[in-house]
């Protein structure tokens, strides 16, 4: 059994349907990228894995995380899930952080969490030891003052960081990573991806990674599949993808990456 199986999901509101069936399986060490352009149906998607469409919305179908069906599951239901079994990482770390609380506490909290779901009593020792350990874990140089710091004292690539410490502290085997490096400038964006590449690889993780940029996604990806208006409209082999697309939509894409790519360079000759 997939650690994650989405069969036909679909998500509407009152007025229409913005995802219209989607399937796919996801197991341990796998990693799929979800990409298209904003309003695909990509960040929809994520979130009913997670239970946590937008007022409002609803989906149909079946997605079953961990072999537990999450559609129609109550909100406490899903709360034990969330975190143990899947993690999520969005574009803009602010909204995994509480602006009112020390990044210290704040990461002290999803390590309660796992020592008390292990059965593990943590004495205060052990608590900053894991904290250092999770800094650590996402190259932190300076930890002693982030773990003092208010999220609004340090940068958005530390911020990140901390937001995907957390994440990963309490220990699920699916991360979802919505845009996490979109908010970030470029030379941050490749170290925080080189960092992610790095920790699922470690922690023999499940990635879901979304994004609208494909050469992002199929740098980190080894599968993907392609979103156009609330459709799957071509999956496979990042690679084959990237090289070799099969769908006018995702030649569009890459054509469109190409020319970004070709200006950039071009830019950076110029003296
Ligand atoms: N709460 C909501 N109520 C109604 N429609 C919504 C809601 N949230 C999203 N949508 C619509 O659903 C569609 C898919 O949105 P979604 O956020 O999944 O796209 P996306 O591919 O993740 O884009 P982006 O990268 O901009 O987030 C869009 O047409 C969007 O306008």
């Amino acid at each position: 059994m997939s650690l994650l199986r989405l069969r036909d999901l679909t998500v509407h509101s009152a007025s229409r349907e913005l995802v219209h069936g989607v399937s796919f399986d996801l197991d341990a060490g796998q990693r799929l990228g979800l990409v298209g352009e904003s309003g695909s149906g990509k960040s929809l998607t994520a979130m009913s894995v997670m239970g946590l469409l937008p007022p409002g919305l609803s989906a149909g179908g079946s997605v079953l995380l961990d072999g537990q069906q999450v559609i129609g599951r109550p909100d406490r239901q899903m709360v034990p899930l969330r975190g143990t079994t899947a993690a999520v990482i969005f574009q803009d770390p602010r909204s995994a952080l509480d602006p009112l609380m020390r990044l210290g506490d704040q990461l002290a909290a999803p390590i309660r969490r796992r020592a008390a779901r292990d059965g593990r009593r943590l004495t205060p020792a052990a608590l900053r030891d894991s904290q250092m350990h999770w800094l650590d874990r996402v190259s932190i140089r300076d930890p002693e003052r982030i773990l003092r710091a208010w999220p609004h004292e340090v940068s958005g690539g530390q911020r990140q960081r901390v937001a995907i410490a957390m994440a990963l502290a309490c220990g699920p085997r699916l991360l979802i990573a919505d845009e996490p490096t979109t908010a970030l400038d470029v030379s941050t964006q490749a170290e925080v991806l080189d960092l992610l590449d790095g920790l699922v690889r470690e922690e023999r993780l499940a990635l879901l990674f979304i994004s609208h940029d494909l050469p992002v996604v199929s740098r980190i990806a080894d599968r993907v599949i392609v979103m156009q208006n609330g459709r799957a409209v071509e999956q496979g082999d990042a690679m084959q993808i990237f090289t070799a697309p099969r769908h006018d939509y995702t030649s569009g894409l890459v054509a469109a990456a190409q020319r970004l790519q070709a200006a950039l360079e071009d830019a950076e000759r110029r003296p």
